[in-house]
Parts: structure tokens; C-alpha cells; sequence
């Protein structure tokens, strides 16, 4: 699975160790960014191309860090076709993609530690959306509101 990862500042050292875990594991791994550690980079900078990329399908999934994990899963859920959601637990991990298609997982390097980080991002990785007919019903509609959205229209 090719996966895609981005950091800001407050997330560049966690994202070096779970990039070097997921090459490990045999992931395809894309770095979005940061590149360098620059304590004056900005989340949305570092986060908006990896959640295009998940959004055109560059990537399978996305993993993104920052501080709190906040700020990123704000700035990527702005991203049509994205559904990002800070997560702190390894149930919200699975459950998020198999209910609701999730594909982006954010979480807060200042908040967990590097191996809760990776069990998380097993669960998701490993977790497939499930697709039955109420969780295709509620995707839909949260799609139609991301249309409507798009287009300024009332939903
Ligand atoms: O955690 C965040 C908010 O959700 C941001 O992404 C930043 O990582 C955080 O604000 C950085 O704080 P700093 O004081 O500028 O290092």
C-alpha cells in the first residue's frame, strides 16, 4: 500500500520514526513534507499537499502529525474527497475507516508517543472500509454535503 505522510514542525521527529516503521513493515512511503525541521513552518503549508494527494488518489491513505493533531485534521478536511479525524485511540483508528471511509489519520506528536503512534497507524492501514448499506447511506450523505458545499448550494 503506498501510503503518504506529512509532518510540521512540532511532528518532524515523530514522523521520522513512524516513516522509518512503516518502510519496515513494507509500506510505500511518500513524504510530503516537512522536509527540514524549521520551527516557523505552518501546518497548513506542510499539510495541504499530502490531503490532495489522498484526495486525487496519489496515496492509498494519509498520515499526518502535528502538535495536537488539531490543526492538521482542520486544514486537510478543507480538501474535497478527504476525510481526516484526529485520533488517539486504536479503536477510533479501525472504526473511522471501516464506518466512515476515513482516509486521512492525524495525530498529535506533543500528545502520544512514537509506539502508540504506530499502533494507530496499524489499525488504520490494516482497516477497510466495510461499505454496508448504513454506512454507504451516511457516506453518502456526507458527501452530498461536501457537493453542496462546493457548489453554494442549500443542502
Ligand atoms: O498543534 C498544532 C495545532 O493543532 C499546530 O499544528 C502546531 O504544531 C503548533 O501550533 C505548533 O506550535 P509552536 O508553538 O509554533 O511550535
Amino acid at each position: 500500500m503506498k501510503v503518504g505522510i506529512a509532518a510540521d514542525h512540532a511532528g518532524f521527529e515523530q514522523k521520522k520514526l513512524l516513516m522509518s516503521e512503516l518502510m519496515g513493515a513494507g509500506y510505500q512511503v511518500q513524504d510530503y513534507g516537512a522536509l527540514a525541521y524549521d520551527p516557523a513552518d505552518d501546518y497548513p503549508d506542510i499539510i495541504i499537499p499530502l490531503a490532495r494527494a489522498v484526495a486525487n488518489k496519489e496515496v492509498e491513505r494519509g498520515i499526518a502529525v502535528c502538535g495536537s493533531g488539531v490543526g492538521v485534521s482542520i486544514a486537510a478536511n478543507k480538501i474535497p474527497g478527504v476525510r481526516a479525524a484526529l485520533i488517539t485511540d486504536t479503536y477510533s483508528a479501525h472504526q473511522g475507516v471501516e464506518h466512515d471511509d476515513m482516509n486521512l489519520l492525524c495525530v498529535g506528536g506533543r500528545v502520544i508517543g512514537p509506539m502508540l503512534i504506530w499502533e494507530l497507524a496499524n489499525a488504520f492501514l490494516q482497516a477497510e472500509y466495510d461499505g454496508g448499506e448504513r454506512f454507504e447511506r451516511r457516506l453518502q450523505k456526507v458527501l452530498a454535503l461536501e457537493k453542496h458545499a462546493l457548489m453554494g448550494t442549500k443542502q
